[in-house]
């Protein structure tokens, strides 16, 4: 089943073309990241899905329904957590579901001790390290009612250790939860990592160059960026990208 649809998407700011005809349908649980050059309009796509943007040209679609311009359909996790510093880690995991008008604070414990985070219910976000306060964020993302979650660069913000481990927690919560997801990511290891489709766009005006399947079964751990298999894959999308980065 079908999620999200993009049909035809056109974007530009003035005499900025940024984004050209893109299309991309995503599909129920599935796990799809978008690799292209910096600037290319990445950013501006998911602020179009959130309804932030409205395209020129072009449909989003969610469930069919189209949703151009509105706000709410989506859930969303931005580079850094944003979680609010006068409300605790509890009540900032709450706020998706608030906003929505029912909460369900025992499901919220139980994610969060799953996350590490059992002993953090009632401390504030700056008590917590950041990889930490992604967790909570991305459980606020999760507990959120809709049903497809954006999630912008989560954790290029974070140290390497960290970033890792956090692949990890979220390939766990990937499988028990098996949400729709569509991930930005510069890091190419990271996408292969955690993606079943990866999208790579052209350089600026961008439309998708090449979609690639992932050929990795699940489930997956940090031993497998070692394989040579996912070497040659990862060298195959990073010879796709050098080719528009020259371009752009
Ligand atoms: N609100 C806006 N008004 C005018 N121009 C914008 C706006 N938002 C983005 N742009 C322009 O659109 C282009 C694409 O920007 P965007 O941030 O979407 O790219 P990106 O692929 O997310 O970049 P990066 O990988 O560096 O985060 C850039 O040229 C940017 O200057």
């Amino acid at each position: 089943m079908t999620v999200l649809s993009l049909t035809n998407l056109s974007k530009r700011f003035g005499s900025n073309h940024v984004l050209d005809g893109l299309e991309l349908h995503i599909k129920k649980s599935e796990f799809v990241s978008i690799l292209g050059p910096s600037g290319s309009g990445k950013s501006t796509l998911f602020h179009m899905i959130g309804g932030l943007l409205t395209p020129d040209e072009g449909t989003i679609a969610l469930n069919e329904e189209k949703i151009n311009g509105i706000t709410g359909k989506i859930s969303y996790m931005p580079q850094s957590p944003s979680l609010l510093p006068w409300r605790s880690i509890l009540d900032n995991t709450l706020l998706g579901q608030e906003l929505q008008g029912k909460t369900d604070e025992s499901r919220a414990k139980e994610m969060l001790k799953v996350a590490g985070l059992g002993e953090y219910l009632n401390a504030y976000p700056h008590e917590l390290s950041g990889g930490m306060k992604q967790r909570a964020a991305f459980i606020r993302a999760l507990l959120s009612p809709q049903e497809l979650m954006l999630l912008d660069e989560p954790f290029s913000a974070l140290d390497e250790l960290t970033r890792s481990d956090m692949q990890q927690w979220l390939l766990q919560i990937w499988e028990k939860h098996k949400p729709t997801i569509l991930f930005v990511t510069h890091n190419i290891e990271e996408a292969i990592l955690l993606s079943d489709r990866i999208v790579i766009l052209s350089h600026r005006p961008a439309k998708i160059k090449e979609e690639v399947i992932v050929p990795f079964s699940r489930p997956r751990n940090e031993q497998l960026p070692l394989s040579e298999e996912f070497i040659h894959f990862r060298q195959k999308l990073h010879k796709l990208l050098q080719e528009e980065n020259k371009q752009s």
